[in-house]
């Protein structure tokens, strides 16, 4: 693929991408001078008025000296955010593509940490999302100690829950069947309790085995999507956490499937999964109305 060329201020040059579904608006930060607002990128990603996508990716020099790229992540609502993994496998098959880097290993800092990016021979890519978060000041969580579960007050019921940190919040319940899980319903109440200081995504996860889940995912800024990759990760941390499955995991999502490993506390989480380039684009860089 031939590198991008010089581009004017009046267009934004962007590849449109997905992950199981999750799909992505990625942009080259690097060759291309990008500020964009809140009112902007919610014009991207609108799916009738703009592109349309569930979140934008930002790919920007590294501000650390042992890492390759700075990753940038906004959902559709406009909220900037610190973690995405679908997001991840994408940035590492972005980057490759577009002349910016030819390195089997790709080392990422985000506003949550650093990442290694490796595409594999059959394409799809490994991420190394790094160790889980279970302090509650980390996730964030208002609660008075850590714990493998915990209680949260919605519409007079208590629901039972794990909460950790990817580098996002999350929250995952157990359901018996996603097919009948209250996405719609729930999600946004548990995305913006007050409990969750900066909001959450929220995952509904049915264990068939030890080593198989099938999970949805009420995402944080997006609502429901058909993959969430950190959410997936924290699904299996928060299964491993109650003893009911194994160190290496198969998450169906409605988009497909992703394969999670965590050996436990203090490692990291690694997810591997496909990548998929939809098309290139070009966006009137000033445009925000609809
Ligand atoms: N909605 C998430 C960001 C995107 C996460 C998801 N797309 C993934 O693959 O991890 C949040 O607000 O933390």
């Amino acid at each position: 693929m031939e590198a991008l060329q010089p581009h004017s201020d009046s267009v934004l040059h962007f590849t449109k991408m997905q992950g199981l579904g999750n799909d992505f608006v990625v942009l080259d930060g690097i060759r291309q001078t990008i500020h964009l607002s809140p009112e902007q990128i919610r014009a991207i990603a609108d799916r009738h008025f703009g592109i349309g996508c569930d979140q934008i990716l930002l790919v920007e020099k590294p501000e650390s000296p042992d890492c390759d790229f700075r990753y940038r992540i906004f959902n559709a609502d406009g909220s900037e955010v610190t973690q995405c993994g679908n997001g991840a496998r994408c940035f590492a098959v972005f980057v490759r593509r577009a002349g910016l880097s030819d390195k089997a290993i790709i080392q990422v800092e985000t506003r949550a940490g650093q990442m290694q990016l490796q595409i594999l021979e059959n394409d799809e890519v490994l991420v190394n999302m790094g160790a889980p978060r279970f302090a509650p000041e980390q996730i964030p969580l208002r609660a008075a100690e850590e714990g493998p579960e915990y209680l949260l007050e919605v519409d007079h019921d208590t629901l039972r829950m794990a909460a950790l940190s990817m580098g996002n919040p999350h929250a995952v319940l157990r359901v018996p069947d996603v097919r009948e899980a209250p996405v719609t319903q729930l999600g946004p109440k548990i995305e913006n309790h007050p409990d969750f200081p900066e909001r959450c995504n929220v995952g509904f996860m049915e264990i068939c085995d030890r080593t198989h889940i099938r999970l949805r995912v009420w995402e944080r800024g997006a609502g429901e999507t058909l993959a969430c990759g950190s959410n997936a990760c924290a699904a299996v941390v928060a299964g491993i956490r109650w003893g009911e499955l194994d160190e290496q995991v198969a998450v169906d999502l409605p988009g497909g499937r992703l394969s999670i490993q965590w050996a436990g506390p203090g490692q990291a989480v690694m997810m591997t999964g496909p990548v998929r380039v939809v098309f290139d684009g070009t966006w009137p860089s000033r445009q925000t109305a609809q």
